[in-house]
């Protein structure tokens, strides 16, 4: 059995980013949030575009102000006003000076802004009560944020509200992203229905479908709804053959044990995958299964990756966020962060394990004034209890040969799901 940590590795080794010339779409600002970009941007204006006043006040020549004081104010001639939008009609002129508005674009001539406060208006002259701070106070330079034609945005990242802006701002409208990945997911078990059908003795809901849907969609990737396939192989063969074909990436979950209808990692064989990974030292998920189809055996451009998940709901789930999300993230084109998030969190619980493989207990993570608590959830931590996974949104970490860790210690806990919210104070103490 692999350690998590070398499984970890070879599988995102073993990961090629999609092309982003070949798998590149375009979206609109409206839709590109959480996209990945695919290509430079690069813009043809600067930042500010040309200079600007910073402040509500009077645009200036500092030379005219710079000995201006309260008991010995000097005196400027208004000549213009220039609010936020317009475009200044004149030069400003020794003993003048324009009534500017923030955002409003410096004339000609001044190079210094006074803010209202230091002032005083008598009509078409303004008194100028303090020295500026300094020549060019107050003034936002053109080009000083950023020169047009460097680059502004870089491939590979997400973009995000910030991103957004930038790309607005540059007037980039149509956005060239990585195309979403196809995640094929398909669940195998002769006992498996659909939650709509009337359940008989010995069967079982697929859940593991909706789950791991649900968080291939929220990684970013597309997920396709392969549906329920019976323990036979040559059904289950044909159906994997038309996962490799249609997806990136192949999730299966179920028959990846010993027993006698496992028959996944035989079928993979048979459809010349090359089998990396056949069991991990974890617990909930040893029996993980990952493979790639090399891109002339699956006709594509790039290989295929295949991940036969454990059947058991909560195995399914836990090699989901531990291996599957960061070979997602890192296919998507993301150019950096597709690991796994572990944050340091001080235990609110005894925590066990039976010492022989790392082991991930489920929990709740909480932010309490910036610290993380780690809740381990109540009941069974039974590998087949969907039920106590409910709010889940951590799973503490316990290390090979460290069978107890005691309530206050602080340990490895895997971040899952949505962004935490600081509480405002800890439940439990
Ligand atoms: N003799 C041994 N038995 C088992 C071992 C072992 O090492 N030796 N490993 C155990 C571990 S650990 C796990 S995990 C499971 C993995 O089993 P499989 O991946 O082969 O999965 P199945 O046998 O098909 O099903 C297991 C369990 O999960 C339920 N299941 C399956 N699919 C779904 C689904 N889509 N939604 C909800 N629940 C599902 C299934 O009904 C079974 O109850 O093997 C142990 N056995
Ligand atoms: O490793 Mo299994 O995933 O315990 O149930
Ligand atoms: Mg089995």
């Amino acid at each position: 059995m692999l350690p998590a940590s070398q499984a970890e590795a070879m599988i995102l080794d073993l990961v090629q980013p999609l092309d982003g010339k070949r798998n590149g779409e375009v979206v609109t600002l409206l839709t590109a949030i959480d996209r990945i970009l695919a290509a430079p941007v690069v813009s043809q204006l600067d930042f500010p575009h040309w200079d600007n006043s910073a402040m509500d006040g009077y645009a200036v020549r500092y030379e005219d102000v710079r000995t201006s004081h309260a008991e010995q104010p000097v005196a400027l001639e208004i000549v213009e006003e220039i609010r936020a939008g317009q475009a200044p009609k004149r030069e400003i002129k020794s003993g003048q000076a324009a009534r500017i508005f923030t955002g409003g674009v410096m004339p000609s001539g001044t190079d210094t802004v006074v803010i209202q406060e230091h002032t005083k208006r008598e009509g078409n002259h303004v008194f100028i009560f303090t020295a500026p701070p300094e020549e060019k106070a107050f003034v936002r330079e053109g080009a000083s944020f950023y020169q047009a034609g460097a680059p502004l945005l870089l491939p590979g990242i997400a973009l995000q509200p910030p991103e957004l802006a930038v790309l607005a701002a540059a007037q980039c409208t149509q956005i060239k992203v990585y195309r979403r990945p196809r995640v094929a997911i398909l669940s195998t078990g002769d006992e498996l229905i659909t939650p709509d059908q009337p359940l008989q003795l010995g069967q079982i809901v697929d859940s593991n479908q909706y789950a791991l849907a649900a968080l291939v969609a929220q990684t970013g990737a597309e997920p396709l709804h392969l549906g329920i396939f019976p323990d036979k192989p040559h059904i289950l063969r044909r159906a994997i053959s038309q996962a490799i074909a249609t997806a990136d990436v192949v999730l299966s979950s179920g028959g990846v044990s010993v027993g006698d209808y496992d028959y996944v990692e035989q079928i993979l064989a048979d459809l010349g995958a090359t089998i990396h990974i056949r069991a991990v030292a974890v617990k909930p998920g040893k029996p993980l299964t990952f493979a790639t189809f090399s891109a002339s055996v699956a006709s594509k451009h790039k290989p295929v990756l295949y991940f036969g998940l454990p059947g058991n709901p909560v195995s399914a789930l836990v090699s989901f966020w531990r291996f599957v999300q960061p070979a997602l993230r890192k296919l998507s084109g993301l150019a950096h962060s597709w690991g796994p998030m572990f944050v340091q969190a001080r235990s609110q619980h005894d925590l066990k394990s039976d010492g022989q493989r790392e082991t991930y207990l489920w929990g709740q993570l909480h932010l309490i004034e910036g610290c993380y608590e780690f809740h381990l959830a109540d009941g069974s931590h039974s590998s087949g209890n969907l039920i106590n996974l409910a709010q889940t949104n951590g799973l503490a970490v316990i290390p090979i040969g460290q069978p107890a860790i005691a309530k206050g210690e602080i340990i490895r806990v895997l971040q899952v799901g949505t962004p935490l919210i600081p509480l405002a104070h800890s439940k439990q103490n």
